[in-house]
């Protein structure tokens, strides 16, 4: 499977415009590149304007979710469609959603993990579901936002449902880069699977983003990295093989003592 990972700079509190981006991207991409399956980043059509959103978010899914499925069936694309601020059932939920080539939500998740450092607490509502293994060409995927990246406990059901890509999308600032690029890493070594990562650059009130979207592959090792600061596109492919190879060398799955597990 063929993956661009689109590595964007946002307009902050502007959603028709980074949507208007997107297609933009995706019409050079799909000429350049010819992409399976392409990745946006965390809050794409807004950016972090937590006290604005109550009038910048979606409701319900909409117009981003049509959007994405309208891009999708225009281009033949798989969408690892980021998240967006979402409002919904009284709240506002950081909701990612996928959509695949004919243009159908194959999964929705809202971010379980709300960050305090960034008082998401005070403008967001937590999902209180834990994301679902999806499909994408046969493919078996897991998806998780930003924050959820430092909780193993909800990506390990994950693997053990046999999800053979893990998606992170994210809004992550620079302060903590080596702690992005080291949690996939480990992520992709104890779960054995790829992990395939959209992060933003630029800047918005004060925090600077990391960039450095990645792809790791199962054995920990590193195929395409993005820059700091500049927008660009990752363009990669995935020998699915790889998992069940080193699933085959390094058999954790069948060393687990789950009977001992807290
Ligand atoms: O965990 C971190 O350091 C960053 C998390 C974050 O910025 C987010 O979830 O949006």
């Amino acid at each position: 499977m063929k993956f661009s990972i689109y590595q964007m700079d946002i307009i902050p509190g502007s959603p028709e415009q980074n949507r208007q981006r997107v297609a933009d991207w995706i019409e050079q991409d799909v000429k350049n590149n010819q992409p399976d399956t392409v990745v946006l980043p965390e809050m794409w059509t807004t950016a972090y304007t937590l006290p604005e959103l109550d009038v910048l978010a979606d409701v319900d899914g909409h117009p981003t979710i049509p959007f994405l499925q309208e891009q999708a069936k225009k281009h033949h694309i798989n969408i690892i469609g980021g998240s967006i601020a979402n409002k919904k059932d009284g709240g506002i939920y950081n909701t990612a959603v996928v959509v695949n080539r004919k243009g159908e939500v194959v999964s929705k998740y809202d971010k379980a993990h709300l960050v305090p450092m960034l008082n998401e607490h005070k403008f967001l509502t937590g999902g209180q579901v834990a994301p679902e293994v999806f499909e994408l060409d046969g493919l078996k995927f897991g998806l998780i936002i930003c924050y959820d990246l430092r909780f193993p406990e909800l990506i390990r059901p994950l693997a053990l449902e046999g999800a053979q890509v893990l998606s992170v999308v994210a809004e992550w600032p620079s302060a903590r880069v080596n702690h992005w690029r080291t949690l996939q890493i480990a992520r992709a070594i104890e779960n054995q699977m790829y992990v395939v990562s959209s992060n933003r650059i630029g800047s918005y009130d004060g925090t600077e983003f990391a960039g450095h979207s990645i792809a790791v592959d199962p054995w920990g090792d590193v195929l395409a990295e993005g820059s700091l600061d500049q927008e660009e596109v990752l363009s990669l492919s995935l020998d699915l093989e790889k998992v069940d190879q080193v699933r085959k060398d390094v058999p954790i799955f069948d060393s687990r003592v789950p009977d001992i597990y807290k």
